[in-house]
């Protein structure tokens, strides 16, 4: 088992308006954590991104990006006539908010081919899907998502989700809490957000999101809360971790650069409460640029600080 393969959308993203102009990048939450493990591990660990591409120029684009940044794409299928999904940040001083154009995006086509998908995760030490990974599926699609990640966990690959709730992507609340414990019971290490789970499933404190989501079965937790500790609870131990301070300009990426730099810390074997500090020290430092998407540099350099 060797690699690192995550499972999602890479969307075009619009960041750091400046009045009527803006800047492009790519992003999406599985992409941003994708990044921060390729910007965190040995340039000899492969790292893909599994999804759909369209075929226009922008499609084109995405894939020369991934590329370039020492990024794979595995069996990664092509749709002919689709094109990526685009979202725009909006900020409320350093907070995020999302406008999403995204509904006939190509990336909801990444499991309509079981096999290639099946390919795709074959042999990889860690797969990381989210709830957004979900979401933007059909309900056959989900399964067949669920399917590959529980065969490949049977082959000895350890599954990493993120929750990542976002209303919008679901039809109603009930498929997303019971698409979302499904793939929580098929995961090693959960790293959800408490905002998100405190708005889908109701729990009160971040302890009660640790133990729901041990009740699924999962070992290694990691509820995190933004700029308060996250809780790190590996069976019976429990520990707050606190956030690293920074001067944010941008909160977009937070989450999934500390999911990127939780997952890189525990391949180099740092044990859980280690690696949310290093992963913390991530988050911070990506906060303090615009978009999700921060320098693989100042990633690298705020981990080993
Ligand atoms: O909200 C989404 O679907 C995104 O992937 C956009 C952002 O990059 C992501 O939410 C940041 O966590």
């Amino acid at each position: 088992m060797s690699g690192f393969a995550a499972i999602g959308e890479c969307m075009i993203e619009l960041s750091g308006a400046n009045g009527d102009q803006w800047r492009m990048g790519f992003a999406g939450d599985t992409l941003n954590t994708t990044w921060y493990v390729r910007a965190l591990t040995d340039p000899d660990f492969a790292v893909d991104y599994v999804t759909a591409f369209g075929d226009d120029p922008f499609s084109v684009k995405q894939r020369t990006f991934l590329r370039d940044n020492g990024i794979n794409t595995a069996h990664s299928p092509t749709t002919v006539g689709a094109r990526p999904g685009l979202y725009a940040i909006t900020l409320t001083g350093a907070e995020r908010s999302f406008t999403y154009w995204r509904n006939d995006a190509a990336a909801r086509h990444l499991a309509d081919d079981p096999e290639a998908l099946a390919k795709s995760l074959d042999g990889r030490q860690i797969i990381y899907f989210s709830g957004i990974t979900m979401g933007i599926l059909s309900p056959r699609s989900r399964q067949n998502v669920l399917n590959a990640v529980s065969n490949a966990r049977r082959q000895g690959s350890r599954i990493v989700f993120d929750a990542n709730y976002r209303p919008r992507l679901w039809e109603n609340t009930e498929t997303a809490k019971q698409v979302l414990s499904n793939a929580f019971h098929v995961t090693d290490i959960a790293l959800p957000t408490f905002p998100d789970e405190n708005a889908l499933f109701g729990d009160a404190t971040p302890a009660d999101t640790a133990n729901r989501i041990a009740s699924y079965g999962v070992r290694e937790i990691v509820v995190k809360d933004g700029t308060d500790p996250a809780l790190v609870v590996t069976g019976d131990t429990r520990k707050e971790v606190p956030a690293s301070r920074a001067k944010a300009v941008d909160t977009t990426g937070a989450g999934d650069s500390f999911n990127g730099g939780y997952i890189a810390a525990r391949l180099a074997n740092l044990d859980p409460v280690t690696a949310a500090v290093h992963a913390h020290k991530v988050a911070a430092r990506v906060v303090e640029f615009h978009g999700a998407l921060a320098p693989m540099d100042a990633a690298r350099k705020a981990f080993k600080a």
